[in-house]
């Protein structure tokens, strides 16, 4: 570890955490806002000692100011300050995940506790349906590419597959599949997100602001993630429970464990390093350009899952990134890879407390096609899935 694997590799990318430690500040490209900017909305944690040891839930709902979710519809609920600033919030957000134990001392806020009623939608910060794609996303706007682009297109595919090593296997535990999901499963992963979160309800959630404008939209399928609930079954700013992991993505993810092992035995090592798991928890994470995630720990599943190593396999679509890995917080430690469209890393086993982080969202990078197909917005959908 310590060093940049060379170029050409993988890559995967992820979604954006946190950016409060230095560490995580020197993904910035500009200057870092400061953190009254940064969570400047109205949590519905209160404020208490935060520490940076927690993925704080800040801003992981976000609502539509002065209006609420009830059932499938927005009405507007009482409280208009919801989603106005108010000068100080919670931090957090994925990439806040399990930081070090240094306090934090956060302004005021209200507390909201785990067994808030549903509709109690006036102490969430700011919720908006999760909306990855362009102006009438699913089945609207699909344009054709010419002929001539998807030769292109698949030249560019062929030549990519055929320069690239297919698998990596990185550390003990993990392992990059490159480009193992199709062309078809991206497509049907970018349609099936945008439905739940437009359909179902998904949240908008700034884990990193820029002044006013958000980077990350979240949202969970089978248990719902926030930073101090950890996992919970329903959603705390409407009651309902985050939908099931479909079971085209369940397939997918079993197909990947099992390409993994393959890949494992042909290169004669233990397929026991990376032991399998059926998931029931998916968080989908979405990243402008302008997303990043800070080096953090997935730790929040069960002591169990932990401590048999169950993998967190994740997927990469649209936008290329640079995912960071490595032992430590230390940026400059970390390893670096290139994590592409369809690639699908998994971690588990002894690499399963590995520190990882995205670094940067690389404009103009998702495959031409899937952007005609899907009109996904410029940027990098991620969905990592877990065992609790
Ligand atoms: O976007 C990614 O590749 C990483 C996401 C991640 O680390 C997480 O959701 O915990
Ligand atoms: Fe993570």
């Amino acid at each position: 570890m310590g060093k940049w694997r060379s170029g050409l590799i993988f890559h995967l990318g992820n979604p954006t955490r946190l950016l409060r430690s230095p560490s995580h500040l020197r993904f910035s490209r500009s200057p870092p806002p400061s953190i009254n900017s940064i969570f400047s909305f109205k949590s519905f944690f209160s404020s208490k000692k935060t520490t940076m040891g927690e993925r704080s839930s800040g801003g992981r709902f976000p609502a539509r100011r002065g209006q609420a979710r009830t059932g499938s519809r927005w009405v507007p609920v009482g409280n208009s300050s919801i989603g106005q600033e108010n000068g100080g919030s919670v931090l957090t957000g994925v990439g806040e995940r399990n930081k070090s134990p240094q306090s934090v001392t956060m302004p005021q806020q209200r507390r909201v506790s785990p067994e808030r009623k549903v509709g109690d939608i006036e102490s969430v910060s700011d919720l908006r349906p999760f909306n990855i794609c362009r102006s009438g996303g699913v089945g609207r706007g699909i344009l054709k590419s010419s002929l001539l682009e998807l030769n292109r297109e698949k030249r560019k595919e062929l030549e990519r597959s055929t320069n690239v090593p297919q698998c990596q296997n990185l550390l003990s535990g993990m392992v990059l599949l490159k480009k193992y999901l199709s062309h078809e499963d991206q497509v049907k992963i970018v349609q099936t997100c945008q439905k739940l979160g437009v359909g179902v309800g998904g949240f908008y959630r700034p884990s990193y602001r820029d002044g006013a404008k958000l980077h990350l939209q979240m949202m969970c399928l089978g248990k719902n993630w926030d930073p101090e609930a950890k996992y919970v079954e329903s959603r705390p700013t409407d009651g309902a429970k985050p939908p099931e992991i479909p079971e085209e993505f369940r397939k997918l993810v079993k197909g990947a464990i099992q390409a993994s092992h393959d890949f494992l035995l042909h290169q004669n090592k233990d397929i026991n390093e990376l032991p399998k798991m059926s998931p029931d928890i998916c968080i989908v994470n979405f990243y402008n350009e302008n997303g990043r995630l800070g080096l953090h720990q997935d730790r929040d599943e069960s002591p169990e899952s932990l401590a048999k190593g169950l993998p967190v396999v994740s997927f990469s679509v649209g936008n290329s990134t640079e995912f960071l890995y490595g032992l430590g917080r230390d940026v400059d430690k970390a390893d670096k890879i290139l994590l592409e469209s369809g690639d699908v890393l998994i971690f588990g086993g002894k690499s399963r407390m590995i520190f990882h982080g995205v670094s940067t969202i690389q404009a103009n990078t998702a495959p031409k096609r899937l952007i005609d197909e899907t009109n996904l917005r410029p940027g990098r959908l991620n969905l990592t899935f877990r065992q609790h």
